[in-house]
């Protein structure tokens, strides 16, 4: 364990799907899962618990033409499907950096990842694994935003680290609208009224319900996570 002090005992992490293709088109990059695995690795040495939701953007856009015109719900568990692959591959480049990493899914596929049980999460916490949190809430309509506010309220975490291609909130999309202007912080119903589309509403509105900070970060700057854990000042805080 290092001696520099977290603010946070317990956080869960959000990872964007979309974060781990790098440069590439889809998929995942080899040197991109390695280099924010190794930004996990760091922040656990501090003491920090560690839980993860993963997203899908990066395999699920890549096979959305041919979703398209399908049952919306089908396609929701083919989005969950998505995640379980990613979850596989952290959870994998995790072990080869030295980290203990359980996958759990919130859909049931026993062959491949254990299911998600509360207490059994609760349980690798306490231990110092890594838990990563695969499929979702496990309901189609939703997305793994609302799956961080739904595991980060469930194991108590002190805030929810949504991890992006942005280096935090905006006025406006930052890729589409190069005016926009950065917020340093800003409430949950600020962010919903605005229809601030970094998040989606459920997912702000469960954390305002809860009380859970989230913390909007750019996972390609070198150390922003770790700054993050820190309590320093970066990326956007959204409170209740
Ligand atoms: N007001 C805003 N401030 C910042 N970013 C915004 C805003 N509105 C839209 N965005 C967009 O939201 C994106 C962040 O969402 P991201 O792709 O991380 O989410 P996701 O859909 O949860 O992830 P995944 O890739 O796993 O589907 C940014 O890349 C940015 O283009
Ligand atoms: O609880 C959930 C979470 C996700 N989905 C579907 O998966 C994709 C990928 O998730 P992202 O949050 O966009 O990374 C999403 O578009 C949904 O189709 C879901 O149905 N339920």
């Amino acid at each position: 364990m290092t001696t520099a002090t977290p603010a946070y005992k317990r956080i869960l992490l959000k990872l964007s799907g979309e974060a781990l293709m790098g440069d590439d088109a889809f998929g995942i990059n080899r040197a991109t899962i390695v280099r924010m695995v190794g930004e996990v690795v760091e922040i656990t040495r501090m003491g920090v618990e560690v839980a993860v939701v993963i997203g899908g953007g990066n395999i699920f856009r890549g096979v959305a033409g041919g979703a398209e015109g399908m049952d919306r719900a089908t396609a929701d568990y083919m989005g969950m499907l998505a995640t379980v692959m990613n979850a596989l591959a952290l959870a994998d480049a995790m072990d080869k950096q030295g980290l203990t990493a359980r996958v759990m899914s919130a859909i049931s596929i026993e062959q491949v990842v254990e299911p998600y049980v509360r207490p059994k999460a609760l349980q690798y916490l306490e231990e110092g694994k890594v838990v990563v949190f695969a499929a979702g809430t496990g309901n189609p309509f939703f997305t793994t935003d609302t799956a961080a506010a739904l595991r980060g309220a469930e194991i108590g975490a002190e805030l929810v680290l949504k991890a992006t291609k942005v280096d935090g909130v905006y006025t406006a999309d930052p890729h589409k609208d190069p005016t926009a202007t950065r917020y340093a912080t800003l409430s949950f119903d600020e962010a919903m009224v605005r229809n601030l589309g970094i998040m989606d509403a459920t997912a702000f509105a469960l954390c305002r319900d809860q009380k859970l900070p989230v913390k909007v970060f750019s996972i390609f700057k070198p150390g922003a996570l770790k700054r993050v854990v820190m309590g320093l000042d970066e990326g956007t805080l959204v409170h209740a």
